[in-house]
């Protein structure tokens, strides 16, 4: 897909992805050191990471790969300990993990929905938190692009993914009142259906369905959200925060949701 932005327009940034070692998060990560970027990616399958990694410095890019398990704010708290004790100062934070499983909602136990929550939602929150205190140090500002799912009409099947990626929705708006004064802009993205392995775990009829109900009737591309991502970051995007971005092919309008 072509690259809209000029080649150095991240030059001297640094970009933080969580989840950046696959799919979406990974496509992210190239797009901004593609456009001059440091990049640090993080998530918890090392093995995966590090082949990541490597692909990203193949291409030129000035990559890292770290640690993190998001739902551990210890394991957050390391992770941005490590970065400053190496001198490393993020300009950019990502919230790109997350995910969640398929099950009607009369069977979700207790320990099911929270575990989603757990993920999407506190795990987004101790980010963002370990993010701000960081960008306080440095007393530097700071941008936040939190990726969410489209969950506009609900989300049927997954109740504990809509309940959680709207409540990180609402955290933006919060966030973005809250941190003004300290110059972090705070926005999402909320993507349909993007073409990535992790679509694998779901049956691909129901996903068919899906798309033909979209007005644009296709699989949204990771690229596509790595450059609306880079957009959100960039100097264009000043103007801008406590929004949501939908990246969707009309989904928010027709509700082609998951389940009828
Ligand atoms: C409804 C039909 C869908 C049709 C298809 C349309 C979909 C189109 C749009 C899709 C758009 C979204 C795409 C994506 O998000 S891509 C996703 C990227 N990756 C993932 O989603 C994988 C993420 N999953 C996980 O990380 C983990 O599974 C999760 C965090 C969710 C849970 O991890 P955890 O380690 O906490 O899990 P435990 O094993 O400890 O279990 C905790 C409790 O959760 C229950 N559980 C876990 N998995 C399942 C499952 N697959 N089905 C049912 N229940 C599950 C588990 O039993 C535990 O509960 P109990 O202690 O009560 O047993
Ligand atoms: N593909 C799609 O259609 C859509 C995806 N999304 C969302 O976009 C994001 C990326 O999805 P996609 O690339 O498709 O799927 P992936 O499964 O490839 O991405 C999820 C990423 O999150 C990381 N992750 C999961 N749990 C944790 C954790 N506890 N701590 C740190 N990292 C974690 C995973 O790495 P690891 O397991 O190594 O930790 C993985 O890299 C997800 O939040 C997803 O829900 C939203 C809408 C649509």
């Amino acid at each position: 897909m072509e690259n809209i932005f000029r080649s150095d327009l991240f030059a001297g940034k640094t970009v933080l992805v969580t989840g950046g070692g696959s799919g979406i998060g990974l496509a992210i990560a190239r797009n901004f050191g593609t456009l001059g970027a440091r990049v640090v990616i993080a998530a918890r399958d090392q093995e995966r990471l590090i082949e990541a990694g490597q692909s990203l410095r193949e291409a030129g890019i000035d990559a890292i790969e770290l640690a993190v398990n998001i739902r551990d704010n210890d394991s957050v708290a390391d992770l941005i300990e490590q970065l400053e004790l190496q001198g490393i100062g993020i300009d950019v934070l990502v919230n790109n993990a997350g995910g969640q499983f398929a099950a009607p909602a009369l069977d979700l136990s207790a320990n099911g929905f929270r575990s989603v929550v757990d993920l999407n939602l506190t795990g987004t929150f101790l980010m963002c938190q370990a993010f701000a205190r960081h960008c306080m140090n440095r007393k530097l500002p700071g941008c936040i692009i939190n990726i969410v799912l489209c969950q506009a009409n609900g989300l049927p099947g997954m109740a504990h993914a809509g309940a959680a990626r709207e409540g990180v929705v609402n955290l933006t708006r919060t966030l973005a009142w809250e941190w003004s004064n300290l110059g972090i802009r705070v926005n999402a993205v909320a993507p349909g259906t993007i073409k990535t392995e992790a679509l694998d775990q779901y049956d691909p009829v129901a996903l068919q369905e899906g798309i033909d109900k979209l007005l644009i009737k296709r699989m949204g591309l990771p690229e596509e959200v790595a450059q609306s991502v880079a957009y959100l970051a960039s100097p264009a995007a000043g103007f801008i925060t406590g929004t949501c971005l939908a990246l969707d092919g009309g989904e928010h309008l027709t509700g082609a949701s998951p389940q009828r």
